[in-house]
C-alpha cells in the first residue's frame, strides 16, 4: 500500500506533506519505479538517483508555472509519476503510452522534450528570456543536468551565455560521477577535487562564467536540499546548484553496477537481479562485431585508431579500450570534438574508426561536411543503431543518416545486408580508403556470424545479385534484406528478384542499368527516411537515363517522425515488417498484370 504516492496526483499535493512524509514519499516512489521497471523495462539507475532531487524540487517550486528541464530526460521517472502519470507509468515507452522522456504535449510539467544530451540550459535560459521580456518576472526556470552531460560543447555555450544575462536561471547539476558508463575528462576531475574539498588555486569554474555557485550539498537528503533550494529562489541572476547523488540509488545491484543498470532488462525487483534473456543460442549483436572485429584488425593495423563519444558500452569500443588504450577513447559527450578529433588524426595518416549512433552523428553534421568531407579525409564513420530503435523512439531513431550523408561530396555510403558484411566492411576500409565512409548497422542482432571465416574485401560501389527473377526487382540496402531473401524464398514470390545494393553512394549504376533493361517495375527497401535516401536516388538515377518504362516503389520510413514501440509493432506501423512488403508486391504485380 503505497500510503503517500497514491495521493499525490500532481506536484501541488506535495505541499502539504511534512518533510518526514516526503521521506516517506521517496521511499514509495522508489518502490514504485522498480515494480514498473524491473517487469517493463527502461531507463532505471538515473531515475533511482533523483528521487528527492525530483520531489525538492517540486516541493520548493510552483511547478508547472516555474518551468523545469530535465537534461537528456532518461532520470524524469520521478518527475512523470509526481505530475499526474502515476496511472500510466505502467504504460512506459510502449506502443500508445508515455513516453521515456520529457515531451511537449505529453504534460504541462513537460517544459521541454529531450532524449539528446546538454540541451537543457539552453532551452531553459531561452525560456528564462522569455519570461522576462512578457514581464514575469516571478517565474523560476530551472535546468537539470547530469555530469557527463555538462561537460559537453552544446552546455558550455549555454553557460557563456547565461552568465553575461541576468536571467532568473537555476542550473542543478547532478554530479554522480557517471554517463551510461564512467564519466571522463577534465572537467570530471575538476569537480571531483571540489567534492574533496581540495584547494584548487582558482576561482570555481562556474563562478569564472559568473554563474554564482553553491554547494556541493548531498542530493539524497531532503532538508538540505529543501533548505538550500528555498534559498536559492529567493536570489536573482543565473546560479548553480552541485548536488551529489548516487546512480541506482536505493537498489543494490543498481548501485554496484551501474553501467548495466543504466537500462536494464527485466529484473527481480526484490534482489535486482537479472533475468535470464536465454540469450545463449542468439547472434552477436551488431555492436559486438564492430567492437570484436576492430580488436582483430586493430592487431596487426596500428594506424587503426577508436573513438566513440560516451557510449564505449552501447557502442562495444569498450573491447579496443581494453586492449589498446592508448589507441581508443571515450570523449564523453563530444560528438562535434569526436568527427573533428578523427579528421586531424587522418591527417597525420592514421585510420579512425569513428563509432557513433545515427541519431547523435547529427548533433556533429558540420564536422563531418567541413573537417572531414570537404578536405576528403579518410575517416570511418562506424553509424550504429542506424533505423528504428523500439522503445526510446523519436528522439533516438536513426532515421536521417542515409539522406544527411549521401548528400556530401566525396562520402561513401555503406549499408550491410549482415554482420558478415559488416565484419567485410571494416576489414575493406583498410585499403586504398582516399576519403570517408560512413558504415551503417540497426540496433540489436543479426543472424549468424561466422568467425573464423577469412575476410572478404567488398568493392566500394559493386551491389550484388541475390536471387534472380522475372517479375519486378526488389532492390534493398542494409538487414531489411533478410526480410526480402525470406519472401524470395517462398513460392508465391519466386519470381521476384533481390538486388542487395549495399552502397547508396555511389549507387552501382552498371548494375542499375541491367536492372533497368530487364525490369520494369522496381521496389527500393530502406530503414531511413524515403526523402533524400536510397530509394530517392534511384529514381534519380532512373531520371537522368529516361528510363520512362521503368515503375519505382520507394519503401522506407514515412516523412514524419516515429512514435516509441516494439520494432514489430513500428515494422507495422511504417510498412516495413514481412507481410505489409509482400502486400506491395501483390499490389505492384496486380497493376502491372505480371
Ligand atoms: C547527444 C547525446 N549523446 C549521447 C547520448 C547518450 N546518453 C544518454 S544518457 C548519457 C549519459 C548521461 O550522463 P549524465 O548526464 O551524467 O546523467 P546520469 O545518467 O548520470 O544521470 C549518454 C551518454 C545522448 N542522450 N545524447
Ligand atoms: C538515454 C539514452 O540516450 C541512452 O541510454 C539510450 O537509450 C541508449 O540506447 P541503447 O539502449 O540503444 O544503447
Ligand atoms: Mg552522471
Amino acid at each position: 500500500m503505497k500510503k503517500y504516492l497514491e495521493n499525490i496526483n500532481n506536484s501541488s499535493d506535495l505541499k502539504n506533506l511534512s518533510i518526514e512524509e516526503l521521506s516517506l514519499l521517496a521511499q514509495e516512489l522508489r518502490e514504485f519505479i522498480i515494480d514498473v521497471v524491473s517487469v517493463k523495462m527502461g531507463h532505471l539507475g538515473a531515475s533511482l538517483g533523483v528521487v528527492e532531487l525530483t520531489i525538492a524540487l517540486h516541493y520548493i517550486f510552483d511547478t508547472p508555472n516555474d518551468l523545469l528541464v530535465w537534461d537528456v530526460g532518461h532520470q524524469a521517472y520521478p518527475h512523470k509519476i509526481l505530475t499526474g502519470r502515476r496511472n500510466s507509468f505502467h504504460t512506459n515507452r510502449e506502443f500508445g503510452g508515455i513516453s521515456g522522456f520529457p515531451k511537449l504535449g505529453e504534460s504541462v510539467f513537460d517544459a521541454f522534450g529531450t532524449g539528446h544530451s546538454s540541451t537543457s540550459i539552453s532551452a531553459a535560459l531561452g525560456m528564462s528570456i522569455a519570461s522576462k521580456l512578457k514581464g514575469e518576472n516571478n517565474r523560476h526556470h530551472i535546468a537539470v543536468i547530469g555530469d557527463a552531460s555538462i561537460a559537453s560543447g552544446m552546455a558550455f555555450e549555454g553557460l557563456n551565455h547565461a552568465g553575461v544575462t541576468k536571467s532568473n536561471l537555476l542550473i542543478i547539476l547532478n554530479d554522480n560521477e557517471m554517463g551510461i558508463d564512467p564519466n571522463v575528462g577534465a572537467l570530471k576531475n575538476y569537480l571531483t577535487s571540489v567534492k574533496q574539498g581540495k584547494d584548487i588555486h582558482q576561482k570555481n569554474v562556474f563562478e569564472a562564467f559568473d554563474i554564482s555557485y553553491s554547494g556541493p550539498i548531498d542530493g539524497h537528503n531532503l532538508n538540505d536540499l529543501i533548505d538550500e533550494l528555498k534559498r536559492l529562489k529567493s536570489i536573482k541572476g543565473p546560479k548553480l546548484l552541485h548536488v551529489i547523488t548516487r546512480k541506482g540509488k536505493g537498489l543494490r545491484k543498481a548501485e554496484d553496477d551501474q553501467v548495466t543498470y543504466h537500462a536494464p532488462g527485466p529484473f527481480n525487483k526484490f534482489s535486482g537481479e537479472l533475468i535470464d534473456q536465454k540469450e545463449l543460442d542468439l547472434a552477436p549483436k551488431f555492436q559486438d562485431v564492430f567492437g570484436l572485429t576492430l580488436v582483430e584488425l586493430a592487431e596487426s593495423n596500428e594506424k587503426i585508431i577508436g573513438i566513440t563519444p560516451a557510449m564505449p558500452t552501447g557502442s562495444s569500443l569498450k573491447y579496443m579500450i581494453e586492449k589498446f588504450p592508448d589507441r581508443a577513447f571515450d570523449v564523453g559527450i563530444a560528438e562535434q570534438h569526436a568527427v573533428t578529433l578523427a579528421a586531424g588524426l587522418a591527417t597525420q595518416g592514421m585510420l579512425p574508426f569513428c563509432a557513433i549512433y545515427s541519431t547523435f552523428l547529427q548533433r556533429a553534421y558540420d564536422q563531418i561536411i567541413h573537417d572531414v568531407a570537404l578536405q576528403n579525409l579518410p575517416v570511418v564513420f562506424c553509424i550504429d543503431r542506424a533505423g528504428l530503435v523500439g522503445e526510446d523512439g523519436p528522439t533516438h531513431h536513426g532515421a536521417f543518416d542515409l539522406a544527411y550523408l549521401s548528400c556530401i561530396p566525396n562520402m561513401i555510403v555503406f549499408c550491410p545486408m549482415n554482420a558478415m558484411e559488416l565484419r567485410d566492411m571494416l576489414f575493406s576500409v583498410q585499403f586504398d580508403l582516399n576519403g570517408p565512409v560512413a558504415i551503417r548497422y540497426p540496433r540489436g542482432r543479426g543472424r549468424h556470424v561466422d568467425w573464423r571465416k577469412s575476410f572478404n574485401r567488398i568493392e566500394t560501389g559493386k551491389g550484388r545479385l541475390i536471387k534472380e527473377g522475372k517479375d519486378l526487382a526488389i532492390l534493398s540496402v542494409g538487414p531489411l534484406g533478410e526480410t526480402v531473401q525470406l519472401i524470395c524464398k517462398k513460392q508465391a514470390y519466386s519470381n521476384v528478384a533481390h538486388y542487395d545494393m549495399r552502397f547508396v553512394k555511389p549507387l552501382d549504376e552498371n548494375l542499375l542499368d541491367k536492372i533497368f533493361q530487364t525490369y520494369t517495375m522496381i521496389i527500393t527497401i530502406e530503414e531511413g527516411t524515403v526523402k533524400g535516401g536510397f530509394g530517392a536516388a534511384v529514381l534519380a538515377y532512373k531520371n537522368i537515363k529516361k528510363a520512362d518504362h521503368v515503375g519505382i516503389e520507394c519503401l522506407g520510413l514515412p516523412d514524419k517522425f516515429i512514435e516509441h514501440g516494439s520494432m514489430q509493432q513500428l515494422y507495422e506501423l511504417v510498412g516495413l515488417d514481412q507481410k505489409s512488403i509482400e502486400k506491395v508486391i501483390d499490389r505492384t504485380r496486380i497493376n502491372k498484370n505480371c
